[in-house]
């Protein structure tokens, strides 16, 4: 079991993550290639050395981290066990903890995955967790629900940083003329009216898509910025994206931090270094 939240919304406590430790999510992404150029075997042994080194660089240092299932699910049941490791001490040291395994599901099966990744009873359950919404938003409501009652959050994909994401989150709705990707941030703002700070449902929104004419004035929510480093976008990118909304967006890099290892001081320096040059972009 994982420690509780304290009920505290999962946006309030964003908010104060983000003015303690500054804007920046950095993904524990144990590939295989990283593995290797850490010099370790490409094992569920090495995945747990790469993972808790990564964990003990940045924990204590930044204010969001975002391990991706996928790479740990790929080693298995050991897999698994490394990524509760990974969930329990990330939050232990003080960071929030936002697990990416993008789920998506009908009702039914959803409160499974709600109960999986968003109770207190959970050993996987984390601060917040990334949701896909295209079995409908509406099919999203058992985690919706339950993130709500225990403090929790979630980001519900709405424009992706991959340059498939447009064939279907640039498509138009039946219901007239709204893109599906502004169709999620309407559903997000309808969900965070109110909030004060922050409201604890946020969308992804890679930071590499450019200007794309969405409305986020009223989502109230934050919104997750991967694609910076790796995938080609910069700190500088955020401002075309999300213009006046600056203030809450999350910007996210694994690789480019990850690509420091296998040193601890090496890790956490150029992590503190993309905290200032984000910090830096965002402020002009
Ligand atoms: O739109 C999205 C949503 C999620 N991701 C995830 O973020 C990281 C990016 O890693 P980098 O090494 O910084 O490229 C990865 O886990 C993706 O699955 C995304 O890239 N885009």
């Amino acid at each position: 079991m994982t420690a509780g939240t304290g009920r505290v919304p999962f946006g309030a406590r964003l908010v104060s993550a983000v003015a303690e430790r500054g804007a920046l999510c950095v993904g524990i992404d144990p590939h295989p290639g990283l593995l290797e150029a850490w010099g370790l075997p490409v094992d569920a042994g090495g995945l747990e050395r790469f993972a808790l080194t990564a964990v003990e660089a940045l924990a204590g240092t930044v204010a969001v981290l975002k391990p991706q299932s996928a790479f740990f699910e790929a080693h298995g049941s050991r897999g698994v066990a490394v990524l509760e490791r990974v969930i329990a001490e990330s939050r232990q040291a003080g960071a929030l903890v936002l697990l990416d395994v993008k789920r998506g599901d009908i009702g039914s099966t959803m409160s499974a995955y709600a109960n999986a990744y968003l109770a207190d009873s959970s050993p996987l359950a984390a601060d917040a967790v990334t949701l896909s919404p295209f079995l409908g938003f509406g099919s999203l409501e058992p985690a919706l629900a339950l993130a709500e009652r225990t403090g929790r959050g979630v980001f519900v994909l709405a424009r992706t940083s991959n340059p498939e994401g447009p064939q279907v989150q640039t498509a138009t709705l039946a219901d007239g003329g709204r893109s599906v990707a502004q169709a999620m941030a309407d559903e997000a703002a309808a969900r965070n009216a109110g909030a004060d700070p922050l409201g604890s449902v946020g969308l992804v929104v890679g930071a590499t898509v450019g200007r794309t004419g969405l409305d986020f004035s009223q989502v109230n929510g934050p919104f997750l910025a991967p694609g910076i480093g790796a995938q080609g976008a910069t700190a500088q990118d955020l401002r075309t994206v999300f213009g006046d909304r600056l203030a809450h967006v999350l910007p996210a890099t694994s690789r480019d931090v990850l690509r420091h290892g296998p040193g601890v001081a090496e890790v956490r320096s150029a992590a503190l270094r993309a905290v200032e040059s984000i910090a830096a972009s965002l402020a002009v």
